[in-house]
């Protein structure tokens, strides 16, 4: 999917800030009448949704209602799940995900994913960064190297690792684990960067840390983050998916949801009066 990214998005390995970037796309991630079944349980009810380019939207909701299940679908990680199947059709930037033409694993490339539990390789910091890269053959020392650099940059962890990249990614803490993945997700310079309750296991200060990067990160990548921490919702993300069910109830602007959000289940969400 590599080619359908913008020409003009150069990115300042520095700082990850995007040079000359054309308009970006309300529907960048497209869910049109998407319904998902594990076996005959069906998850998801006729979804649909217009995700915007280099913005963060939150999927909040009570445990249970899809949130992940959706989240999964956008790099087809549940196709991975015995019985499953979908109707309905998703698109990144106008094209179907389900495109015969589209290989998974490149998919899976462009659309890069960061789950609850980090879970580092049991090898260095270095290789967790280039394992992909190893994988596709590349063997140039310069370009491991810029990747590396621009990958901690961009996750904000190079000036705590970079005089022991060779060392094990598994002495790192919990929360430079967790921006390690991220480094490593970024790596590949995917589009879209999902979040499955990124920080559920990182404390306020790591948690601190993981939000301030999703705000730079949002310059480059579109993003996706299921919570279920409100104000984390309300520090990160410009939009915000209340989910019940399987069903998405409301989908609109952060500031709305959590001020005057016009469906009554998701006022009675926020609130805490259930869930
Ligand atoms: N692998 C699976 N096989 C069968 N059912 C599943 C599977 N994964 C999820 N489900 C079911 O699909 C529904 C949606 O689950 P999902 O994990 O997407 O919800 P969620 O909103 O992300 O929940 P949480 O906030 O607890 O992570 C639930 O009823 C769940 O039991």
């Amino acid at each position: 999917m590599d080619q359908q990214r913008p020409e003009t998005s150069v990115v300042s390995s520095a700082n990850f800030a995007p040079v000359n970037t054309p308009a970006p796309r309300s529907d960048f991630l497209k869910v049109e009448n998407f319904n998902f079944y594990y076996g005959k349980k069906q998850a998801l009810y006729g979804i649909n949704m217009e995700i915007p380019e280099r913005q963060v939207t939150a999927f909040i909701g009570p445990s249970g209602c899809g949130k992940s299940t959706l989240l999964r679908n956008f790099n087809r990680m549940n196709e991975l799940i015995d019985g499953v199947h979908h109707e309905g059709e998703i698109y990144l930037n106008g094209r179907s995900i389900y495109d015969k033409a589209i290989e998974v694993i490149a998919l899976r490339r462009s659309i890069g994913m960061v789950f609850q539990k980090s879970n580092p390789f049991p090898k260095s910091i270095y290789e967790n960064i280039v394992y992909s890269l190893r994988i596709a053959g590349v063997k140039a020392r310069s370009i491991l190297d810029e990747t590396v650099e621009r990958s901690l940059r961009g996750a904000a962890l190079w000036e705590e690792v970079k005089d022991r990249l060779h060392d094990s990614a598994l002495g790192l803490s919990g929360g430079q684990m967790q921006r390690l993945c991220i480094a490593r997700a970024i790596a590949n310079r995917p589009e879209v960067l999902l979040m499955d309750e990124p920080c559920s296991a990182l404390d306020p200060i790591a948690t601190a840390k993981v939000e301030d990067l999703i705000h730079e990160l949002k310059k480059e990548f579109t993003i996706v983050i299921v919570t279920h921490n409100m104000q984390q919702a309300t520090r990160c993300s410009d939009k915000t998916a209340f989910f019940y069910l399987g069903k998405l109830i409301e989908f609109d602007e952060t500031q709305k949801i959590f001020t005057n959000p016009s469906e009554k289940q998701t006022e009675d969400y926020i609130t805490g009066r259930f869930g």
